[in-house]
C-alpha cells in the first residue's frame, strides 16, 4: 500500500464507500472513519440539516477541512463522500496521502441502494434516476483521475468487494 498507509474510498452515492470501508478496515486491522459521519459528529446536526442550512456551498467546505484533517492521519480506512473529488485540493490531498479505490458503480445499482431513507439531500433536488446520471456524468472523471485502483460493485455483496480490495494491495 502507499506511504503513509491510508486507504480512501471514492464513488458515488450508494457505492457502499462506507459499507464496504467498514469491512475493510477489519480486513487491515486499520481505523475506519467516515468524513460523512465526522461531519455530522463536528457539527451535532445531519447532512440534510446543513445543506438546509447553509447550502451545498456550505457543506463543502464543512466537508474540504474534515477531508483535510482526517487524510493527514496514518493507518486509516477513510469513506468519503460521494461529491469530496468536486474541490481540486481534497483530490491533491487523497492522491498523495494515501491509496485511492474507486468503486464503480452504475446509475441502475446507485439508484436501488439508494432508494431507502431521506438522509441524501441531493437526491431530493430531482427526479433521482436524473440527478444520478447527471452526477456521474461531471464525477467520474474526476473518480478516475486520483484511483490507483477502480473497482466494479454492480452485483457484487459488500464483503465481495472488501476482499477483492484486500487481495490487490
Ligand atoms: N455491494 C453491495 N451490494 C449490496 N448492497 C450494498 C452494496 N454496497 C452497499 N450496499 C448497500 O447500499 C446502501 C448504500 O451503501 P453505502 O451507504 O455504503 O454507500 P456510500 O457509498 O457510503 O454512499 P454515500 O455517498 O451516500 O455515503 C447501504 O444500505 C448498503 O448496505
Ligand atoms: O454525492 C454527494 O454529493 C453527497 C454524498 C453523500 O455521501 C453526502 O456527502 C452528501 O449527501 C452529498
Ligand atoms: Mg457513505
Amino acid at each position: 500500500m502507499k506511504k503513509p498507509n491510508n486507504l480512501f474510498l471514492v464513488g458515488p452515492m450508494g457505492a457502499g464507500k462506507s459499507a464496504v470501508g467498514r469491512q475493510l478496515a477489519k480486513l487491515l486491522h486499520l481505523e475506519f472513519v467516515d468524513s460523512d459521519d465526522e461531519i455530522e459528529e463536528r457539527t451535532g446536526v445531519d447532512i440534510p440539516f446543513i445543506f438546509e442550512k447553509e447550502g451545498e456551498e456550505g457543506f463543502r467546505k464543512r466537508e474540504a477541512k474534515v477531508i483535510d484533517d482526517l487524510s493527514q492521519r496514518e493507518g486509516i480506512v477513510m469513506a468519503t463522500g460521494g461529491g469530496a473529488i468536486l474541490d481540486s485540493q481534497s483530490r491533491n490531498r487523497l492522491g498523495a496521502r494515501g491509496f485511492v479505490v474507486y468503486l464503480y458503480t452504475s446509475v441502475d445499482q446507485q439508484r436501488e441502494r439508494t432508494q431507502r431513507g431521506r438522509e441524501r439531500p441531493l437526491l431530493e433536488k430531482g427526479e433521482p434516476r436524473e440527478v444520478l446520471e447527471s452526477l456521474m456524468a461531471t464525477r467520474d472523471p474526476l473518480y478516475r483521475e486520483i484511483a490507483d485502483l477502480v473497482v466494479t460493485t454492480d452485483g457484487r455483496r459488500v464483503q465481495t468487494v472488501a476482499k477483492e480490495i484486500h487481495s490487490a494491495l
